[in-house]
Order: C-alpha cells, then sequence, then structure tokens
C-alpha cells in the first residue's frame, strides 16, 4: 500500500518535471535567448525557496551569469527578461518609457491602501499622483525644511558629544536614529530625539520593518514582484500589517491635531495636506505660503486621507533604511581608510570655515568632495540593488526578433552595473575620484543607477542627499571614526535582505576632533 502511494507520487511529480522541462523551461530556446538555467520547480528564482538569498541576491547572480546584453529567466514557470547592457537599460527606464511603465509591484488598494503609493502605482494614477508630488520635492521647498533636517544633526552632535566620545560605538544604529527622527520630523511633524527616548514607539516601528528579514517575509517580498495577484486573495488582515496601522493613524492624528488648532509647520505633511486640501500644492513663488486652511481655488482632484497616508508611507519606507545604510557604510569606509577621511574632514572644514562653521543648505552645496564619497558609497553599496519594470505592451528589442511580451516582468541589476570592472576598475576599491567630471565622462551614463533613472526616478533623490550629506558634515566635523577590536573587517552582508544591509552592526571608535571647530 505504502508502496503503491510513494510510486503514485513519484510518478506524478516525474509528470510535472518533464513537463515543465519540456513544455515550461524551453519558452526563450525558442527564440534562441541566452537562458540562466531554471531549476524545477522554482525556476531562476530557486535560490529565494532555499534560504540561500532574497531576491537582490538572485539578480546579482543572473548578471554574474548572462553573457550577453540580456538572458531570458523564469519567476517559477513565467518567463521574464534580465537586462544587462546600459544601452538597453536606457531604452526601457527612458527612451521606450511608455512601454515599462510600471514597476509591478502588489497593489490592491482596497484591501491595503498603504499599497497606493508612488512606487506601486500604475499607469495613468502613478503619473497623477507623481505630477502632484513632485512640487513638494522642488529645492525650494527642501531649503524650507533645511532647518528640520539640521535641528536633528544637532542632537545628534550633543549625543555623540556627551555618551560617544572615547566609545566604541555601533554606528549602524546611530545613523538609523538619526535617519528615523528626520524622517519622523520632515514627513510627520514628529519632534522625536531617538539619541535621548530609545525606545520611541517611532524608532521600534522603523527597526521592526526593516530589521527582522524572516523567512515568511522575504516569501512575502517575492510574491510581491513575482505574484502580485497571489497576495489580492488573502484576506486584507493578512496583508495589512502593524506598521501600516501605527502609520494610518499617526497621520490621521497628526491632520487631525493641525486643522483643528490652525497649525503649520514647514515639513512634508504639511505639503500632503494641501493635496488634500486644494488638491494641489501651492507653487515656487508661494514658497512659505504652507497655509492649507483656505477652501479649495480651482478644479484639482484632492487626495483622500488613504491615499496621503500611503505616500506617508512610502516616503517613509523609501527613505529611512537608504540613508542610514549610506551614512553608516561611508562611516565604515572612512574607519578603514583614514587618508579617505582627512580628505573628507579638509573638503568640510574648508567649506564651512568660508560660512563660520554655519551648516547651510549652501554651504553643504559646495562640499564637492563629500559629495563624490557619497556617490561613491552608492556605487558601491546601492541600497536598492535592483529594479523591475513590467512591459505594459510588446516590445521588440531593438536589432533582434526578441520580443519582450506585455505583463513580462524585467529586471536590472544596478550592484552587478556598479560593481562590474568594465565599468569601475577594480570595484572594491573606494574611489571618489571615479566621479570627476572627467571620469564620468567616460562609462556609460546607465552604469550607475543607485536612484535608476527616467520618469521613475527616485523622487526623493535631493532630499536622501541632502540628508546624508548634512549627518556627514556634522559628523566628520567634529569626530574621527576609527576601527576598533569589534569592527567587522572585512564587512559581510545580509544575504537573506531586500535592502543592502551589513550582517553584523558596523561597530567604530569615535573620538573628538583635537582641533575642534565650532
Ligand atoms: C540614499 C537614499 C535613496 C536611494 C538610494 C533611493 C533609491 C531609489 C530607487 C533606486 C528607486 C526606484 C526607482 C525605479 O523603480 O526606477 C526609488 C524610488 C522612490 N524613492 Fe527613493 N531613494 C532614496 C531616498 C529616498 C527618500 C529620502 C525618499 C522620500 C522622501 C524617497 C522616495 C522614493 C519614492 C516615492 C520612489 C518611487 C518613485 C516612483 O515610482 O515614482 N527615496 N528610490
Amino acid at each position: 500500500m505504502f508502496f503503491g502511494i510513494l510510486v503514485a507520487i513519484l510518478s506524478a511529480v516525474l509528470v510535472v518535471y518533464v513537463y515543465f522541462k519540456v513544455f515550461l523551461y524551453t519558452y526563450w530556446d525558442n527564440f534562441n535567448v541566452e537562458t540562466i538555467e531554471p531549476t524545477f520547480p522554482f525556476g531562476s528564482i530557486f535560490k529565494i525557496f532555499t534560504g540561500h538569498f532574497s531576491l537582490s541576491g538572485c539578480v546579482r547572480e543572473f548578471y554574474e551569469k548572462c553573457n550577453g546584453k540580456f538572458a531570458g529567466i523564469y519567476f517559477v514557470t513565467s518567463p521574464a527578461i534580465f537586462i544587462k547592457d546600459p544601452e538597453l537599460v536606457k531604452l526601457i527606464l527612458v527612451k521606450d518609457f511608455n512601454s515599462f511603465t510600471d514597476t509591478g509591484l502588489y497593489l490592491d488598494e482596497k484591501k491595503e491602501p498603504t499599497s497606493g503609493h508612488l512606487f506601486r502605482l500604475k499607469g495613468e494614477r502613478w503619473r497623477t499622483i507623481r505630477n502632484k508630488l513632485t512640487p513638494a520635492f522642488t529645492v525650494g521647498k527642501l531649503k524650507g525644511m533645511f532647518t528640520t533636517i539640521t535641528d536633528v544633526a544637532d542632537q545628534l552632535k550633543i549625543h555623540l558629544s556627551e555618551e560617544c566620545d572615547g566609545q566604541n560605538i555601533d554606528v549602524s544604529d546611530l545613523t538609523t536614529r538619526y535617519s528615523a527622527d528626520i524622517i519622523a520630523s520632515t514627513i510627520f511633524g514628529l519632534e522625536n530625539n531617538s539619541f535621548k527616548d530609545k525606545n520611541n514607539d517611532f524608532i521600534l516601528m522603523a527597526k521592526d520593518l526593516f530589521v527582522s528579514e524572516s523567512f515568511l517575509r522575504i516569501c512575502k517580498g517575492a510574491l510581491q514582484v513575482f505574484f502580485p495577484t497571489i497576495l489580492s486573495y488573502f484576506h486584507p488582515e493578512t496583508v495589512k500589517n502593524a506598521q501600516d496601522k501605527f502609520i494610518y493613524h499617526m497621520v490621521k492624528n497628526v491632520i487631525e491635531y493641525r486643522e483643528k488648532n490652525k497649525v503649520t509647520r514647514a515639513d512634508l505633511m504639511q505639503l500632503l495636506m494641501q493635496l488634500k486640501n486644494k488638491g494641489k500644492i501651492s507653487d515656487e513663488d508661494k514658497e512659505n505660503d504652507l497655509s492649507v486652511f483656505d477652501e479649495k481655488t480651482n478644479n484639482e482632484v484632492t487626495l483622500s486621507l488613504n491615499e496621503i497616508a500611503a505616500q506617508a508611507y512610502t516616503f517613509f519606507f523609501a527613505g529611512y533604511e537608504t540613508t542610514s545604510t549610506t551614512l553608516s557604510l561611508l562611516l565604515y569606509e572612512c574607519a578603514i581608510n583614514q587618508h579617505l577621511q582627512k580628505n573628507i574632514q579638509k573638503n568640510i572644514d574648508e567649506v564651512l570655515d568660508k560660512y563660520n562653521g554655519a551648516i547651510t543648505y549652501e554651504s553643504v552645496s559646495e562640499m564637492e568632495y563629500l559629495d563624490r564619497a557619497i556617490s561613491e558609497t552608492l556605487r558601491k553599496y546601492p541600497p536598492l540593488s535592483f529594479l523591475a519594470r513590467v512591459a505594459t505592451k510588446d516590445y521588440v528589442i531593438p536589432d533582434t526578433k526578441v520580443t519582450i511580451k506585455k505583463d513580462m516582468r524585467v529586471l536590472i541589476c544596478v550592484d552587478g552595473l556598479q560593481n562590474d570592472p568594465k565599468y569601475f576598475p577594480v570595484p572594491n576599491k573606494f574611489d571618489p575620484d571615479r566621479f570627476l567630471p572627467s571620469e564620468v565622462s567616460k562609462r556609460p551614463q546607465f552604469s550607475y543607477l543607485p536612484f535608476s533613472e527616467g520618469p521613475r526616478t527616485c523622487i526623493g533623490k535631493r532630499i536622501g542627499k541632502i540628508k546624508i550629506a548634512v549627518g556627514m558634515a556634522m559628523m566628520l566635523r567634529n569626530f574621527n571614526f576609527d576601527i576598533c577590536k569589534n569592527t567587522e573587517f572585512p564587512i559581510k552582508f545580509n544575504k537573506m535582505s531586500f535592502l543592502i544591509q551589513a550582517q553584523k552592526p558596523i561597530v567604530l571608535n569615535i573620538t573628538k576632533r583635537v582641533e575642534e571647530k565650532e
């Protein structure tokens, strides 16, 4: 009996195996396209399910294995395409963007209201919301929020002076607190000080969102990219999570409080409130007009509370870990290479001496070497290591007979391109001078994509870079960072993480600079 069942199961598996091999995993062979060998039954993303890698690791493997300009892959059974060549990347992200407008991530605004944010929105709806949000990220608006950022940097400086001088400190924790406080302040208008109040609700929620990369979360992340429709069948409560609810209620409370008490503040929430009440963000020439309490003045479509919460959620999600990781990795590079640290400090000192020590939008914008060091950190360690698109119509790859069919997924490996010796010789070497204009012009533009490119490029690029630059200027102006017995060298990364993440805390020794500058 038992033997009979076993034979029946094995036969069924064999039939399915043959079916996969002969009928499903031959799609790309039919078009003579190089293929990343699929493994039964999960195709080219097998290693996610065996717990070897997150999706980021799989995409990096596609980059290493792909010999030509692109390669066919299989998401379990669905054919998809991996793009390696920077010229083809340019077509997909920019020139032929109209055929690849969507990211193809899970989206169900009814069941999960916070899923209706820019990252996931599709087609016309994405375009409308993107157009409405873009004025919130201009230089003018950023300048208006600048002191909100420097206030947090001041708190960081006080914390380092009072509690960290001469100590071995977990800088990953330090930079996540800095990043979370800026987000709390610039997006939600909350004046947290998580250097002092170490366990405030906001920092606990933020850490929980990123720290615990459980196997289930990795699978959910993979489903969001590969099989978003499967997620739609779950009951809403299984999809919604505690962070969504936390953010929704925070947004609701802040808006209600401000509207009731007629409070205005120079932050993104105030601009989002303009979208809720007026349907648009006030013009650049009325820069200081953050009020939202006058009536709707035109026929602009306003955003609902759910829509506002969704955007606030993604600003938080997209800006928190990306900036804090970049900061901690740049501090790490400074600690292992004191020459680099001295060069950045020289640049910061020279500029700040001209501005009487004041960290302003203008002074930070003049720190060119620091800017190059930040660009190099984003090259060596891109926080988002791959980009995803879905074809919105059939698209023939130029000069080939290969069609990317409507609804087919497209992947681009940022990490692979930026660490390819063809474009960045000796990629492991940290060298800010790769970003001197003369060097930049030597390589293809689309080999460097930390913020992506084209209409869907990162909307928060400016604010992200400024947060990092202000934090670095404040820290390196006043402190030295050095390796200590607890520094892991060479650094190892968490293979199960979706975003780049060091496996262990980055611990560095922090000392006040002897010739401290005010
Ligand atoms: C070092 C910091 C950051 C990095 C490296 C980064 C990187 C990226 C990348 C690679 C994308 C994907 C674009 C694509 O699919 O083509 C993206 C999109 C996005 N980022 Fe950022 N980001 C950073 C900071 C921020 C900040 C601070 C915010 C908000 C305040 C933000 C908001 C967004 C949003 C809303 C999108 C979706 C844009 C769209 O689809 O229209 N990011 N970011």
